[in-house]
């Protein structure tokens, strides 16, 4: 049974002139890395809040994880929300608390013991390269560095998956290939993560599966987005993180990471040609969000899904929560290289929604 199943999901805001979500039918397997893209308004936001149950579906039904998410009590969806990370464009951290405790502060509220947080956050900053910026306050972190506390805070108790909503919308190319590095690596720790993006370049570089919605409705669900990497890498920055990414998918990498994905490619691949085509400048957000629908359908080449003859590996020993694998792909300050970017598209992305919703803890 898929870990996420969408059965002819429709939402129909009060005000909605028309449906956020036009019977939506969607499934997805543990394991896997989906991204949500399509024109502003297509309804990315909508389906993440329902499947964090901050919204209820009109229609239709809603599986997650084995819960009917129309059967929850209202009692049930705070312990509901808990078992999902969730990350945001504006990272939503706790302005009076340092970095330490932003992520401690997500172990506390579920009742860790001090033991397991003082184990645990130490790791989990390690792991999204923060090691050293325990006693900073979010006022003192660059953009990058608020979303990998974000993301810290969101992974900390290993959730058995991740919704990010735009996690690199603020960032710079390089800044966002940093992200890019910790969600791919908290994936092959067995994490399914949604990620709904403007981004064309993250999406074209990493393959994963690519979900498109317009209109409330699914245009596209691609095994793999569009691979466009480049051949030159001028920057010696660049150039050492591709292949490091590339160095460590053969060499190095947890037996997670060497699991080929659908398709036969290592996932590390794809931070390495983000590497790449960051660096090329090929940085351009989702190009076509104020086109009509007959531009916006440019998206991947890829092989159509084929659910009942494909499915993700797992790796064997790893449970539902993806406590079975560590991430070790430590991100570097990859902060300098900021001059790469000759994005020329001047869509601004207006997802107010997301930016409305406060985590409750
Ligand atoms: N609370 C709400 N009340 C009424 N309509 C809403 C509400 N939230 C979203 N909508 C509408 O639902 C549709 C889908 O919005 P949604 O935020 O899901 O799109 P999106 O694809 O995430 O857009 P963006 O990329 O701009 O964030 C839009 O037409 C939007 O105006």
């Amino acid at each position: 049974m898929a870990l996420i199943s969408l059965e002819d999901v429709t939402k129909v805001y009060p005000k909605g002139t028309r449906p956020a979500l036009d019977r939506i039918n969607l499934e997805v397997e543990r394991g896997e890395f989906v991204f949500l893209v399509g024109a502003s308004g297509s309804g990315k936001t909508t389906l993440l809040r329902l499947l964090l149950r901050e919204e209820e579906a009109t229609e239709g039904e809603i599986r997650v994880a084995g819960n009917d998410l129309r059967r929850l009590k209202s009692r049930q969806i705070p312990l509901y929300r808990r078992s999902i990370g969730f990350v945001f464009q504006d990272y939503k951290l706790l302005t009076n608390k340092t970095v330490w405790q932003n992520v401690a502060f997500t172990l506390e509220v579920i009742g860790a013991r001090r033991s397991t947080i003082k184990t645990m956050v130490p790791q989990v900053l390690k792991t999204v390269g923060l090691t050293g910026k325990e006693n900073n306050y979010p006022r003192e972190l660059s953009g990058g560095e608020a979303q990998r506390v974000a993301l810290a805070r969101a992974y900390v108790n290993h959730p058995g998956i991740l919704l990010a909503d735009e996690p690199t919308g603020n960032l710079d190319p390089t800044t966002s290939l940093g992200i890019m590095e910790v969600l791919d690596a908290i994936n092959r720790t067995g994490t399914t993560i949604v990620m709904a993006t403007h981004n064309e370049e993250i999406v074209n570089s990493m393959r994963k599966r690519v979900v498109e919605l317009h209109g409330g409705k699914i245009m596209r669900d691609e095994r793999h987005g569009l691979y466009d990497s480049a051949k030159f890498f001028p920057d010696a920055e660049v150039e050492a993180k591709a292949q490091q990414a590339l160095g460590k998918a053969s060499l190095t990498a947890p037996a997670a990471a060497q699991t080929p994905v659908a398709g036969g490619e290592f996932s590390n691949e794809g931070i390495a040609r983000l590497a790449s085509s960051v660096h090329a400048g090929r940085t351009g957000r989702y190009g076509e969000v104020f086109s009509s629908v007959e531009e916006t359908l440019t998206w991947g080449k890829g092989l159509h899904l084929d659910l009942e003859s494909e499915s993700i590996e797992q790796t064997p020993g790893q449970d539902e929560a993806g406590q079975g694998g560590t991430a070790t792909n430590t991100n570097t300050n990859t902060n300098t290289n900021t001059n790469t970017n000759t994005n020329t598209n001047t869509n601004t992305n207006t997802n107010t929604n997301a930016q409305s919703q406060e985590r409750e803890q």
